[in-house]
């Protein structure tokens, strides 16, 4: 991974004005993937640059795709040909959403042998219900010297209840029956705005796809997909920390191009917390000017509930309350590589049985590190209200998920300055 210089933020600052929110991280990598599916060129509009977009640019790159910018977010994808069925450790250990090439090798092609994703640094991820679902459709695979090798022997069938609710799996399944003269049903299906996205993306190259959105999905096979043009919705996590980081620095700042919606269950949070959230269309109004914020308890769980790519910054921002908190993860249990670093920045912390119990306070800037990316954010988010300076390392995590955040945040009234990633003018 790409070593970036560390962020220095001065804290104590109020953020101001308005922050346009960049396009969904997490709907654009399942989508890039799905474009695997038409021998026909796709325009996606809404692709941030991120360090995590060029990863799996590379991915598809390897198994045909040839791709060109079109300006700052937009990208054109053309998979004329499969040239590989094979997805090797090298490139799959760099980011476990890859893990979704399975399905849409197997659509496309009928085989595919991908590694076991990589491990990260906030605990267990295994990929038990995506090999399940396969299994359940007919799929042959084997497990073998740490790669899944499938093969399609027969048009897809069948149906899958999955044990968990699962974004990746999901998909995966999704993409594995798009393609083909079967027609498969999932179960207890996730309708996170991340599938949905993906099943809209397909649908409008002629897929036929019901149910996104609700917990039973069919998939009906078809003979080939067209090519087409589609526009990725905003990043409700980015939203969700910007919104988090107004509350942690007593701020009002307004959030442009944004699906409130997506983000109902952290806006009725901090309205109870006592920040006032105003929704438009398709902007979101947070003010934390008025008056003082009370603690709260959060237990993430799965869309449309309190999602857990917010509770490390959430975690942050009840450090700054007066008051006991209490913050459980019921989607990773162990997401908490924040907590020892929060610690450094005076926070009150006491994790017990994977729980936070959070004494809320005054935060002081310190030398921390990044070992992920949302914990990442949580710091960035400790450091804005901080007294003193704070210096960020890791930023290759926080990199993954946020673009040209320093200058983002120095154009809202933040003090932060680093040496920007020159990640899209190298890499394109
Ligand atoms: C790139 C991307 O979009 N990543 C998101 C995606 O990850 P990802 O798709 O990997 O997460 P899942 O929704 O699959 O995981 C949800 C839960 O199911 C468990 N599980 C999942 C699959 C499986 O085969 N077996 C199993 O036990 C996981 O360990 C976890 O506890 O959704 C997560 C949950 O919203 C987010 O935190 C990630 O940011
Ligand atoms: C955890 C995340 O991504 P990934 O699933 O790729 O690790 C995230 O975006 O918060």
């Amino acid at each position: 991974m790409l070593q970036l210089t560390p962020m220095h933020i001065v804290g104590g600052r109020q953020l101001q004005g308005e922050f346009a929110v960049q396009p969904s991280k997490n709907a654009a990598l399942p989508i890039i993937v799905a474009s695997l599916l038409t021998r026909e060129p796709v325009r996606l509009h809404g692709i941030p640059r991120l360090s995590d977009i060029y990863i799996i640019l590379d991915i598809v790159a390897h198994l045909g795709t040839r791709h060109a910018w079109e300006g700052p977010n937009t990208l054109v994808l053309h998979t004329p040909d499969i040239l590989n069925t094979a997805t090797p450790y090298s490139l799959v250990s760099k980011m476990r959403a890859s893990f979704i090439v399975m399905g849409a090798l197997l659509s496309r092609a009928g085989e595919a042998t991908v590694s076991m994703p990589g491990g990260c640094a906030f605990g267990h991820r295994p990929v038990d219900q995506h090999v399940k679902a396969f299994r359940a459709f007919g799929v042959e695979l084997d497990e073998e010297g740490g790669n899944f090798e499938a093969r399609r022997v027969a048009p897809l069938t069948g149906s899958y209840v999955f044990e968990m609710l699962t974004v990746g799996a999901t998909q995966n399944a999704i993409l594995s029956a798009a393609l083909g003269s079967g027609r498969v049903v999932l179960e207890n299906a996730s309708i996170d705005t991340d599938v949905v996205d993906m099943v809209n993306f397909l649908n409008s190259l002629g897929a036929d796809i019901q149910g996104a959105g609700t917990n039973t999905i069919t998939v009906q096979g078809v003979t080939a997909l067209r090519g087409g043009e589609y526009t990725v919705i905003p990043d409700r996590i980015e939203a969700g920390t910007l919104m988090i980081a107004a509350a942690a620095t007593r701020s009002k700042l307004t959030l442009t191009g944004v699906r409130p919606g997506h983000l109902r269950a952290l806006s009725t949070k901090l309205t109870e917390m006592g920040v006032t959230i105003l929704e438009q269309s398709s902007t979101l109004m947070v003010d934390a000017t008025r008056g003082k914020l009370t603690p709260t308890n959060i237990t993430t769980v799965e869309y449309p509930g309190f999602p857990t790519d917010v509770q490390p910054q959430m975690s942050a921002l009840l450090a700054t309350v007066p008051g006991t908190s209490v913050v459980m993860d019921r989607v990773y249990a162990d997401r908490l590589t924040h907590v020892v670093e929060l610690t450094r920045m005076g926070a009150q912390i006491v994790v017990s049985e994977h729980t936070q119990v959070i004494q809320g306070g005054l935060l002081h800037g310190a030398p921390v590190k990044a070992a992920d990316i949302r914990a990442g954010a949580a710091l960035v988010v400790a450091a804005l209200s901080a007294e003193g300076e704070t210096v960020i390392d890791g930023m290759q995590y926080i990199n993954r998920g946020y673009e040209r955040l320093a200058e983002r945040l120095r154009a809202i009234g933040a003090n932060v300055q680093q040496n920007e990633p020159v990640l899209a003018a190298a890499m394109d």
